[in-house]
């Protein structure tokens, strides 16, 4: 199987790091700086998991990880360190008119929709667009006092699902189903989504907010930024590396990989996303909370096509490039990632939650085609000039199964159990965070673990 580097590491390592996603990654860094000797084992043919660039298309557009705010202090100190290029992406993403709402085949700017006799908003929030509804009614009703309490179980009663919470704003059935489950933030729908799990998340922007409005990508695509930072590492990275199984005895804990080749060392750090956990036998096994969270975590299903204009249709249908739509087309957004900000180089058309899982039993031409007809059906002027690439699902990736963790609502005090550690085993990756989400909650938790296996 291949490796990153020439294997120059011989002997037993003292802490092996399954996965060589970003938190996988910054463990390993972290355990090399207290001196101690690593080998990652990766069951992908890459590093950087849900770090994931199309390097081959326009504007490198991005299947995973978008971007970093200005508050994310391990991200920015990681690309430095890597020395990757950051570039500033918030003001792309704020250029020309704003997406329009497409309700069936009527496309509407903010003045129409709030005017739309089929709007099921409340009256005050008519002019609300659809995808903006749910994040604003969080940050400005969220009920913890503290937001980074959000896991304490003294909180735990206020975990109701985001539907409950939503109702008791005032909204209906009808308007819950337009501003989440169509194109929900988080999870598949507003029912099985946890309201504290929300106001964690809102609690991370405002404070991200609070350190600046700026957006952070690495320039030429976010993959370069682990591809550089495995360089760095002085142990093995083995690729192509499937961890099936686990076995912790007095001698050591020893890992088991699909193609015969195992491990032993005394520590091991698993950064595995739970739906990949859950496909791996681990002896003893893990019991309680824990074992309950690897059987049923949620990962969100997501699901993303790369698509180009040969002429901006836009310009001639005088329509917005981007449309957020209540069908089966998804959420099409422009990308701005050429020299020229004002360049739209390409189009990414999202399905998120049940429209995801929709698209996803499809057959992926079959989606591309779809993809191109709606388009080209609500907007005439697109007609012949719009080319599908790429399809890309999270849900059906086998070493993801889905985009980021949700908790259901109840879960909010899961993430404690979820953590600790098992034995010699210790736990890491984003769905492990309390204070960060996203990529910095990722390295976060990587801290977190390091501090544990070096009995800090
Ligand atoms: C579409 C999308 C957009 C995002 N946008 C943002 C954003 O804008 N900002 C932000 O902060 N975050 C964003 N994120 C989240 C961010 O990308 C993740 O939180 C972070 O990359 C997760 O890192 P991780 O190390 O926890 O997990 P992963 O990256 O999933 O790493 C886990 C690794 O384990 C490997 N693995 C799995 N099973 C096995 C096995 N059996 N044996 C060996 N190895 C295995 C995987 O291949 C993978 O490399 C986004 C994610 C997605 C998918």
């Amino acid at each position: 199987a291949p490796t990153m580097k020439a294997s120059a590491s011989a002997g037993q390592p003292d802490v092996l790091i399954l996965g060589a996603g970003i938190s996988g990654l910054h463990s390993a860094h972290l355990l090399e700086e207290m001196g101690m000797k690593v080998t990652i084992l990766e069951a992908r043919e890459r590093v950087g998991g849900r770090i994931l660039t199309l390097m081959d298309q326009p504007g490198y557009p991005e299947m995973g990880f978008n971007s970093m705010a200005a508050g994310y202090g391990r991200g920015i100190d990681a690309a430095q360190r890597a020395g990757v290029e950051l570039q500033e992406v918030g003001a792309r993403y704020r250029i020309g008119p704003p997406s329009q709402v497409y309700i069936g085949n009527t496309a509407m700017t903010r003045e129409e929709w709030a005017r739309f006799p089929g709007n099921p908003f409340p009256e005050q929030y008519k002019s609300v667009m659809p995808g903006e509804l749910v994040g604003m009614l969080v940050a400005q009703n969220g009920r913890l006092e503290d937001w980074t309490r959000w896991s304490d179980p003294a909180n735990a009663a206020l975990d109701v699902s985001l539907h409950e919470f939503l109702k008791g704003q005032g909204l209906s059935d009808a308007a819950i189903h337009l501003a989440n489950d169509l194109a929900p933030y988080y999870g598949i729908n507003a029912y099985g989504t946890s309201s504290l799990m929300m106001e964690f998340n809102d609690g991370f922007i405002k404070t991200m907010m609070a350190a600046g409005m700026e957006s952070l990508a690495v320039k030429g695509g976010n993959q370069k930024l682990p591809i550089a930072l495995a360089e760095q590492i002085k142990g093995d990275i083995l690729l192509g590396r499937e961890v099936l199984g686990i076995v912790q005895e007095d001698a050591g804990t020893t890992v088991f990989c699909a193609d015969g080749s195992r491990f032993t060392a005394p520590k091991v750090i698993c950064s595995l996303p739970l739906s990949a956990l859950r496909n791996v036998k681990i002896d003893p096994a893990l019991n309680g909370v824990q074992a309950e969270a690897v059987a049923q975590l949620g990962y969100q299903p997501i699901s993303m096509a790369f698509i180009t204009a040969e002429s901006p249709f836009w310009e001639e249908d005088g329509l917005a490039p981007g449309m957020w739509t209540d069908g089966l087309l998804g959420n099409v957004m422009p990308q701005r990632y050429g020299e020229d900000p004002n360049e739209i180089t390409g189009f990414i058309v999202q399905a998120r939650g049940n429209l995801a899982l929709y698209w996803d039993r499809m057959d992926p031409e079959a989606v591309k085609q779809m993809i191109v007809r709606r388009i080209e059906e609500l907007r005439p002027a697109a007609k012949g000039k719009v080319k599908a690439h790429t399809y890309f699902s999270w849900a059906k990736e086998r070493f993801n199964g889905g985009d980021v963790s949700y908790l259901a609502p109840g879960q909010s005090t899961w993430v404690n159990d979820m953590a600790q550690p098992a034995g010699n085993m210790h736990f890491c990756g984003e769905h492990l965070a309390t204070s960060a989400r996203g990529l910095e909650g990722a390295m976060e938790s990587a801290e977190r673990a390091v501090l544990e296996v070096l009995g800090v």
